[in-house]
């Protein structure tokens, strides 16, 4: 059965996971929120002026019956949830002061966040509208990492028929260090698993088993042996190039006796500029859906867009923010 098929049965195999959508005013969101309300796989909850986003939705023939629309400054539970931040926030470095929560407040995205946070909302989907980092500080600052987990990255689910890999860090870590890069490739690894892949990590580079040198290169091949002593049981090898990774003849020339390269589907880049640029050309070039960034490693399920996403991604990263908060309880 196709992936986002498995994940649809799982989450309707479940309670209705509440899902908040920050971008109330974005078409796309409307278009993917109408659809999985149709679809009948969630419980949306939108955020925005309710007579604002009615409009869209008409304007656009969207119907939105039987969903949520929250308008946080005027929402009963506005000053609660100012209180409530101002209080996780203490002994922090940011937003000390009950003017500054307030001001906090006001941003959808740490509304959203804070819906998330207090229970009221079981996953989040932003960034069709927002920056990356407007989307993430908020579940940097209030959600902060998983137990055990110490960085959050950002990976894509790259999907071209029945081709299906991850890619990461994409989105988060501008520049991880040899520990952040096993962190990474193991939060990858899960989220290889969760979509039915069995995992086989490359730590990539410019570089295959030492044919180039530079500490660009120690760093991944070190990233690849600290992955390999604390998850014997993952498939892991590097530093290879991309080529040595992916393809078998290659493989054979530069890394023989590799057990994951030539057949490598999680793909852990050294920084984010090759990451991010990788997944893109993928993306345009080579005819992938990329569906992400898929946050890894945040305590409780929030999924960032690409503002160049389409309604459909919006609709695949809601269903996997679902089976993420299903997979939690
Ligand atoms: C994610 C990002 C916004 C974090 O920004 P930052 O300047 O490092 O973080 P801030 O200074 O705002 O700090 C916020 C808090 O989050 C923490 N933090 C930052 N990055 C983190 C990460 N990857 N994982 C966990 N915590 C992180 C910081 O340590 C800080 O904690 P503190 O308040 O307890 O000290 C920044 O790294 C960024 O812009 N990344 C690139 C995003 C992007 O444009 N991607 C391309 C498009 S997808
Ligand atoms: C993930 C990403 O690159 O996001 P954006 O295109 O919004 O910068």
């Amino acid at each position: 059965m196709e992936v986002f098929e498995q994940l649809k049965q799982l989450i309707k195999s479940k309670d209705k996971q509440r899902i908040v959508f920050p971008e109330g005013d974005d078409v796309r969101i409307l278009t993917a929120v109408s659809q999985l309300k149709k679809d009948d796989l969630l419980e949306p909850i939108v955020l925005g002026k309710k007579d604002q986003v009615l409009a869209l939705a008409k304007e656009n023939d969207l119907d939105l019956s039987g969903v949520m629309i929250i308008d946080p400054v005027t929402s009963p539970d506005f000053e609660d949830m100012c209180q409530k931040f101002h209080e996780r926030m203490q002994g922090g470095k940011h937003f000390q002061t009950m003017e500054e929560a307030e001001k906090a407040m006001h941003d959808a995205n740490f509304y959203g966040t804070m819906l998330v946070y207090t229970g009221k909302a079981d996953g989040m989907v932003s960034g069709a509208a927002h920056s990356t980092a407007d989307t993430v500080r908020p579940a940097l600052f209030i959600l902060k990492t998983k137990p055990g987990m110490h960085r959050i990255s950002g990976s894509f689910i790259m999907e071209r028929g029945e081709e299906k890999y991850v890619f990461a860090d994409c989105a988060i870590s501008i520049d991880p260090t040899a520990d952040q890069l096993a962190e990474f490739a193991a939060q990858s690894a899960a989220t290889a698993k969760m979509i039915g892949i069995d995992p086989k990590v490359a730590f990539l580079s410019f570089s295959t088993k030492g044919s180039a040198k530079g500490p660009q290169v120690d760093k991944v091949s070190e990233a690849a042996k600290i992955f390999k002593d604390q998850h014997p049981e993952i498939p892991a090898d590097g530093e290879l190039q991309f080529d040595a990774a992916f393809v078998p003849a290659v493989a054979k020339l530069k890394a023989p006796g590799s057990e994951v390269a030539g057949h490598a589907n999680v793909f852990v880049f050294p920084e984010l500029q090759s990451g991010n640029i990788a997944y893109k050309i993928t993306q345009r070039l080579g005819g992938f859906t990329a569906i992400g960034p898929v946050l890894q490693g945040v305590a409780k399920p929030v999924n960032d867009l690409s503002r160049g996403c389409s309604a459909d991604d919006v609709y695949k990263i809601s269903i996997l923010t679902a089976a993420q908060a299903v997979s939690a309880d």
